[in-house]
C-alpha cells in the first residue's frame, strides 16, 4: 500500500441482533484484519430495526467510500437501501443466519476472510429491485414465501433448523391463492404456491430458488410454482438445496425487468426475507446496475 495516500473512510454498521449467538467480537476482528493504511474505520451499532438505512445514508454523506453491513440479509437490505443514489459502495460481513446475498456474491462467510477482501477491494455495480416500492437486492416473494417471512418475523429463534421446522408446520395449513401474473406481455393465471422474484440466485443457506440468476444482467428471474401437495413440496425442497429446481417440472421460470401480479385475495409478501405486509396487487421492478458492491464477482464482459 502506498503510505502517501490517506486511508479512505469505511463505516461498519453492525446489527447486534442478527444471526445465531456468537462470542466473536467484530470490533476486535476489524482491528486485527482490516488494513488500516487502506481504510479508516468507524463502527456503528443499530439501535432498532429499521435504523440502518439512515445510518448508511449519513455515513455516505459524511464521505465514507464504503459502508459495510454486518449482519444477515435484513441488515444488508437496510444498509443497501440507504446507499441507493449515493456514491458509497456496499460491503458485507456476513453474520446472519441465511446470508443469501453474501453467498451469491462469493463473499467468504468467515469474517477474517471477508475483511481481507475489503483490503484490496474490487468494486462492481449490481442490479437491485423493488416490490411495491420496497427495495430488495437478493429475493422477494409472495405466497408461501411471504407467509413464512411473516411467521419468522414473530419468532425469536434463528438458524436453519428453526427455519425448516417452521416451514414444515406452516405448509400443513397453507392455502394457495388464485392470482394472475403479467409478464413479458403474457397473463398467467393459477393458484400459486409461490411467486418468487430473484435478483440473486438464492434465499440464503444455499437454498437456490433461481440457480441461473445473474445479478448484473439487467433482468430478474421470476419463479412460478403452482399449487403443490406434500410429495411435490418435498421434491421442491430437494430441488432448492441441489439447484435441481432449475430443471423441475414444478417450477416455471421467466426473466424480465418488470412484472405485475394481481391476486384475488390479499397475500403476504417479503423483500429479502423481511415481512412486508399484505397486498392484492404487486408491481416488481428491476433497476440495472443501481448499487456498487465489493465482491469477488468475475469482471463483466
Ligand atoms: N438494534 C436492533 N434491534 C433489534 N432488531 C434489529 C436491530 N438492528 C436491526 N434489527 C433487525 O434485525 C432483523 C434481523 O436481521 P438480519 O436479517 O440481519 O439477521 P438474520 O435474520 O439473523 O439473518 P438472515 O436474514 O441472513 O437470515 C432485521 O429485521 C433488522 O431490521
Amino acid at each position: 500500500m502506498n503510505s502517501t495516500i490517506a486511508p479512505e473512510k469505511v463505516c461498519f454498521i453492525l446489527n447486534p441482533k442478527s444471526g445465531v449467538k456468537s462470542s466473536v467480537s467484530v470490533p476486535d476482528l476489524i482491528a486485527a484484519h482490516l488494513d488500516h493504511s487502506r481504510w479508516a474505520p468507524e463502527i456503528i451499532y443499530t439501535q432498532y430495526a429499521g435504523h440502518a438505512p439512515q445510518l448508511a445514508r449519513e455515513a455516505a454523506a459524511a464521505g465514507a467510500r464504503l459502508v459495510v453491513a454486518v449482519g444477515g440479509d435484513g441488515t444488508v437490505n437496510e444498509v443497501a437501501r440507504g446507499l441507493l443514489g449515493t456514491s458509497a459502495a456496499l460491503g458485507i460481513l456476513p453474520k446472519g443466519s441465511g446470508n443469501g446475498l453474501a453467498r451469491h456474491l462469493g463473499i467468504p462467510l468467515a469474517l477474517p476472510q471477508a475483511l481481507a477482501l475489503l483490503n484490496n477491494p474490487v468494486f462492481h455495480r449490481i442490479d437491485s429491485c423493488a416490490i411495491n416500492g420496497h427495495p430488495f437486492f437478493c429475493t422477494a416473494g409472495i405466497g408461501f414465501d411471504g407467509l413464512v417471512s411473516s411467521v419468522f418475523a414473530k419468532s425469536t429463534k434463528r438458524g436453519l433448523s428453526s427455519y425448516v421446522q417452521l416451514v414444515v408446520r406452516e405448509f400443513r395449513t397453507f392455502q394457495s391463492e388464485a392470482a394472475t401474473v403479467s409478464i413479458n406481455g403474457k397473463s398467467l393465471s393459477s393458484d400459486f404456491f409461490v411467486v418468487a422474484f430473484a435478483n440473486a440466485s438464492q434465499y440464503g443457506n444455499n437454498a437456490y430458488i433461481a440457480p441461473m440468476a445473474n445479478i448484473q444482467d439487467g433482468l430478474m428471474d421470476v419463479c412460478l410454482i403452482r399449487h403443490v401437495g406434500i410429495a411435490e413440496a418435498i421434491q421442491l425442497g430437494y430441488g432448492l438445496m441441489t439447484k435441481q429446481i432449475a430443471h423441475s417440472s414444478l417450477a416455471e421460470f421467466h426473466t424480465c425487468a418488470t412484472v405485475r401480479v394481481q391476486s384475488e385475495k390479499p397475500q403476504y409478501y417479503h423483500a429479502d426475507g423481511e415481512f412486508m405486509g399484505q397486498a392484492q396487487e404487486f408491481e416488481v421492478q428491476l433497476f440495472p446496475e443501481s448499487i456498487e458492491v465489493v465482491a469477488p464477482l468475475p469482471a463483466k464482459s
